[in-house]
């Protein structure tokens, strides 16, 4: 039998696996199989443990979206996995190690988790995009939605300045804008208004998953975009997504820092059938 827990961040829900002992080795299908919702734990991210390979971490994280691809960062994970450190070493600093970098957490009002999500990537390689263009207002039309501003947080965010958030069918139009040819790694695709001064809110349609309740790259990626747009004062914002709110503050020096909760839901185990040798 194979355990694991079940976390989230704002509805942003994760099965996360402790490999630090024991070396767990999963192939696209196993993971598919796992975060699926009926026959398995269900999840947008899959989230896997390992020692860390830095001296300055605590952990290793590597992630998996529930199409069972492996993908560069998480937001909403780092915050559950830095709890998860943060409660078994009793230290209220600590560091999770991605395939994108070193990422330094810092415990937060009210269990709060705060999160140095490291540097907004703007260069169009950086996003990536298949040609040469300004991140700012990208070239990709899909219905309603134009212009995007290209953010990559560790991995792609495409976001788009819209009157209401609310009214786009996120549905019909995300996966087009994932799946477009100028984003050659695909894309993670953000609908944002301004609601008042200092906020925003933001639906999101997640590469590889779909729509989540919430995202904490792409609300980093939101307030970056809304800052470079000039659509709020300042370089701080509260995010409001579906399933509740992130503070994102883009600091001078380029890294961007996420604030918001890490939850606990249950622990499990994944049955033999679907983790043969478990
Ligand atoms: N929910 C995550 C983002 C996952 C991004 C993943 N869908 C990708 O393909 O990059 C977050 O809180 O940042």
């Amino acid at each position: 039998m194979l355990p694991f827990i079940k976390m989230h961040g704002l509805g942003n829900d994760f099965v996360v696996l402790d490999a630090r002992e024991t070396p767990i080795e999963l192939s696209v299908t196993q993971v598919q199989a796992m975060a699926d919702r009926r026959t398995g734990a269900g999840c947008d991210q899959f989230i896997v443990m390992e020692p860390a390979k830095d001296k300055k971490a605590d952990v290793f994280m590597r992630i998996r979206n529930a199409d069972g691809n492996e993908v560069e960062a998480c937001g909403n994970a780092t915050r559950c996995i830095a709890r998860i450190m943060m409660d078994e070493t009793g230290k209220s600093d600590v560091v999770v190690e991605t395939v994108v970098g070193l990422l330094h957490a810092t415990q937060a009002h009210e269990g709060s988790v705060t999160v140095n999500m490291g540097p907004a990537r703007l260069g169009w390689e950086e996003i990536p995009t298949a040609a040469q263009c300004d991140t700012l207002n990208m070239p990709v039309t899909v219905g309603p939605l134009e212009s995007p501003v290209g953010v990559n947080v560790g991995n792609p965010h495409a976001v788009y300045f819209v009157e209401d958030a609310e009214s786009i069918d996120l549905v019909a139009a995300g996966p087009h804008v994932e799946t477009h040819p100028f984003f050659p790694d695909r894309i993670n695709v953000e609908v944002v208004s301004k609601t008042k001064e200092g906020a925003l809110r933001m639906r999101v349609w997640e590469r590889g998953v779909g729509i989540t309740q919430a995202c904490g790259t792409g609300a980093c990626a939101t307030v970056v975009a809304a800052v470079r747009r000039g659509v709020i004062e300042g370089r701080c914002a509260d995010v409001v997504l579906d399933g509740g709110t992130l503070n994102i503050e883009w600091l001078e020096n380029g890294e961007i820092l996420m604030t918001g909760p890490a939850s606990r839901a249950f622990s499990g185990t994944f049955h033999s059938s679907v983790y043969p040798g478990a």
